[in-house]
């Protein structure tokens, strides 16, 4: 099978190349400034962006246990749409896949129903949220991509400790929702002015910025490779700045919404802005941006949590946490960083491909190359659209963005060198 992606705008070798890219049997085989192929079907890509395939290392597919929320098959599809080609799904799933036999069975319907590449993480403990470790050693081997309780912070140090120690142990990653549930105060918003101004309880900052102290003290003491998931503070970023700075092994990734937004843009009790953790400051969001640009933040991840309209039409106190986020992801960076000169489009393109890959070992997805396979998006960068409920593939619309105009619209999507999506 041979495709030939004639007129690309190339991400290649950090450079931006004119050129002609051709993949025969799902890898990249030649890049040149005119190729011509016989028997090959021919996509002219106009001179829109051919990037490698994005990166999100942080999902949530809701199958099985909530599929009303989103499946495997809507999850990637939107992904596709999103531009994305490899994504880490969390484990956050009914039931939560802590054992062998469920994982097992995770994996199955993973690979039966994904169009993209889907990891899948393990929990760190049982039902994520005992202190109970699950057969960490044992689920690695089964193709763990790493761990993590996402949606739940580790309580007990114990745990963590021996998690952490076991984890290193076996070269493995540990993502780690931070919050201490001791301080999150059953809140629904940052706790501050807007808490108190909407009358909502409030989710303390030391939620997140204690347990993470806690956790870089472990870390440094059993090596782990720490990841901070969707880092939402200040205080955090310079608690993550101190711990690379002192030689500890930690990432952390931002979501494009704890970017963009601060608790200053919440106007109503309208749920779509409800997600933990919470819309901060905006101090805290020029903190996240600095550490974007400085190199303390590593990685943009969506943390896409759909829920269906009546799970986020209750108000802020009733409505789900979370935000329908891989459909909108590129776009939103592309306009309000690099089409606002903020940012170099090659950085935003490591930050949600080329870093994610290299940092969680993600094989063969980390650039496109000759003899890699090929797994890539065409993005046009020229022509402004609006976000639409309707064009959400996800089953979960949820967004604070819908009726932004931005800029950034996929084209089209390649797994192996196969279309996963076409608009
Ligand atoms: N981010 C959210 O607000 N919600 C996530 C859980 C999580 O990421 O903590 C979800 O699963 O819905
Ligand atoms: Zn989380
Ligand atoms: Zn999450």
């Amino acid at each position: 099978m041979k495709l030939l992606i004639k007129n690309a705008k190339l991400f290649y070798d950090n450079n931006l190349i004119n050129c002609d890219v051709l993949i025969e049997d799902g890898k990249f085989t030649k890049i040149a400034s005119q190729i011509s192929a016989e028997n090959a079907e021919i996509i002219d890509a106009k001179f829109n962006l051919v990037a490698p395939g994005l990166v999100d290392v942080h999902v949530h597919f809701r199958e099985p246990g909530q599929v009303h929320k989103e499946t495997i098959a809507t999850g990637t599809k939107a992904s596709a749409h999103g531009g994305f080609t490899t994504v880490g799904a969390m484990p956050n799933v009914i039931p939560v896949p802590d054992d062998v036999t469920k994982f097992s069975q995770q994996l199955a319907l993973n690979e039966k129903s994904s169009i993209i590449n889907t990891l899948q993480y393990a929990p760190v403990t049982k039902e994520e949220t005992s202190d109970e470790l699950v057969d960490i050693e044992a689920l690695d081997k089964l193709g763990a991509f790493a761990f993590s309780n996402d949606g739940h912070g580790i309580m007990n140090a114990q745990s963590m400790y021996s998690a952490m120690e076991r984890i290193a142990a076996i070269n493995s990653h540990l993502a780690a929702h931070v919050e201490d549930k001791n301080l999150f105060n059953k809140g629904v918003i940052n706790f501050g002015n807007t808490s108190q101004r909407l009358g909502l309880p409030g989710i303390k900052q030391a939620a997140e910025t204690s347990q993470l102290a806690r956790d870089l003290v472990l870390a440094k003491e059993t090596g782990v490779h720490y990841h901070v998931c969707h880092i939402s503070t200040k205080d955090g970023v310079e608690l993550i700045r101190m711990a690379k700075d002192a030689g500890i092994n930690v990432t952390c990734e931002v979501s494009p919404h704890h970017l963009l937004l601060s608790e200053q843009d919440i106007l109503s009790d309208n749920a779509n802005f409800k997600m933990n953790p919470p819309l901060r400051t905006e101090s805290d969001r020029l903190a996240l941006v600095s550490g974007l640009s400085d190199g303390t933040i590593d990685m943009i991840a969506t943390d896409h949590a759909p829920h269906a309209i009546n799970e986020k039409n209750q108000g802020f106190v009733k409505s789900a946490f979370g935000i329908s986020g891989i459909e909108t992801s590129f776009p939103l960076m592309y306009t309000n960083f690099v089409k606002s000169s903020q940012m170099s489009l090659e950085k935003l393109l490591d930050l949600m491909s080329l870093a994610p890959a290299k940092i969680f070992g993600i094989q063969n997805t980390e650039e496109i190359k000759i003899g890699q396979k090929a797994d890539f998006t065409i993005i046009d960068l020229d022509n402004e659209f609006e976000i639409k409920t309707n064009d959400f593939l996800s089953k979960g619309a949820n967004s604070p963005f819908i009726g932004q105009e931005v800029y950034g619209q996929v084209e089209k999507t390649y797994v192996n060198g196969n279309c996963v999506f076409s608009k």
